[in-house]
């Protein structure tokens, strides 16, 4: 059985009152998404701002329906069987919520009491050593650090053992320790069977963890696959270098422009000669020249500036 299953979701926002009246059906969030998370799969949900990834996580968590379609986490659907649904799942999110009247460990105790977990000490005393809280468990929430919150957040999802784990753009502003912590923790459960879905805007942290990505472009799955076989359907190498001169439009519609850094796909070594022969031709000076291996990040610009039809990538 799947760990997680989307089955054809949709998600229309309804318009405001002044949308409607100006004729404005409101907006279309996520357009028949379908695809299962299989048991123990590190699986990451990628796409730009807005191409619905917290819709569809809020769709799983229960508190968002959608339009149409069903979701379901270990069997269990999450709109006709919430609180069995919601058991399953461990869900880190994107926002810093917490109360600030209780330390980190009554803020965990209050935690597995709402999952009717009577004695969980010991537990959570292992999930305050493997974040790093060990030392803060008697410190008042608002005594944290944002960092520090971050990982309370974690723990606080995890304080039930749920077999499916979320993580919604977790690392979103955080140092580089934590982030350390967190995957260490984190693919330290995947080993041990849990199932991961995480979201992120850092396509290297993507491109280290996940065994399979899913990508999103406005609300459509436009790309679903294992990492290993995204990374093979991207170029399988990058001339970079840096110029203050105007490509040529042949040149410029396939590169990746930052700046004075000038990134374009290239297969083999003769396709490099072949690019630098036109870049001499059109009199472009080129300094700092390098070449490296294709990212996710290539990938995923690729799919992104490509035009609307989706991309069926079969599993
Ligand atoms: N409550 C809401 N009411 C109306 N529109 C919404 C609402 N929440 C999200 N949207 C719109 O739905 C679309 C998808 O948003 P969503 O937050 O799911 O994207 P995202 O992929 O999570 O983006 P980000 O990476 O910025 O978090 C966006 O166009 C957004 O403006």
């Amino acid at each position: 059985m799947a760990a997680i299953s989307f089955q054809s979701v949709s998600k229309t926002y309804p318009p405001s009152r002044t949308q409607r009246a100006h004729g404005n059906p409101g907006l279309r969030a996520l357009e028949d998404v379908s695809f299962d998370i299989e048991e123990g799969e590190f699986f990451g949900l990628l796409g730009p701002n807005g191409a619905g990834k917290t819709t569809l996580i809020s769709i799983l968590a229960g508190l968002s329906r959608p339009t149409a379609g069903q979701v379901s986490v270990h069997g269990f659907d999450v709109q006709t069987h919430f609180a069995d649904a919601r058991r399953q799942l461990g869900i880190v999110p994107q926002e810093l919520v917490f109360d600030p009247f209780f330390n980190v460990r009554e803020t965990l105790r209050l935690q597995s009491g709402y999952f009717g977990i009577a004695r969980n000490d010991d537990w959570i005393d292992e999930l305050l050593t493997s974040l790093g809280l060990a030392d803060k468990a008697d410190a008042n929430m608002r005594q944290l650090s944002g960092g520090m919150k971050r990982r309370v957040l974690v723990a606080q999802a995890l304080v039930h053992k749920p077999p499916v784990i979320v993580l919604d753009e977790p690392t979103a502003g955080v140092d580089v320790e934590l982030r350390q912590t967190l995957w260490q923790f984190v693919a330290r459960l995947n080993r041990e069977g849990s199932t991961v879905l995480l979201t992120t805007h850092y396509l290297e942290e993507a491109e280290a963890l996940c065994n399979r990505i899913a990508m999103l472009k406005k609300g459509r799955v436009v790309a679903l696959d294992r990492t290993s076989e995204l990374l093979k359907a991207a170029a399988s190498n990058v001339l970079r270098f840096k110029t203050d001169a105007e490509l040529p439009w042949e040149l410029a519609r396939n590169a990746r422009i930052t700046g004075r850094i000038v990134q374009l796909p290239a297969q083999n070594a003769l396709e490099v000669e072949h690019l630098l022969s036109s870049l001499r031709q059109a009199g472009v000076p080129v300094e700092d020249v390098e070449m490296r291996k294709a990212d996710l990040e290539d990938v995923f610009i690729d799919l992104m500036a490509g035009e609307q039809t989706p991309l069926e990538v079969a599993r």
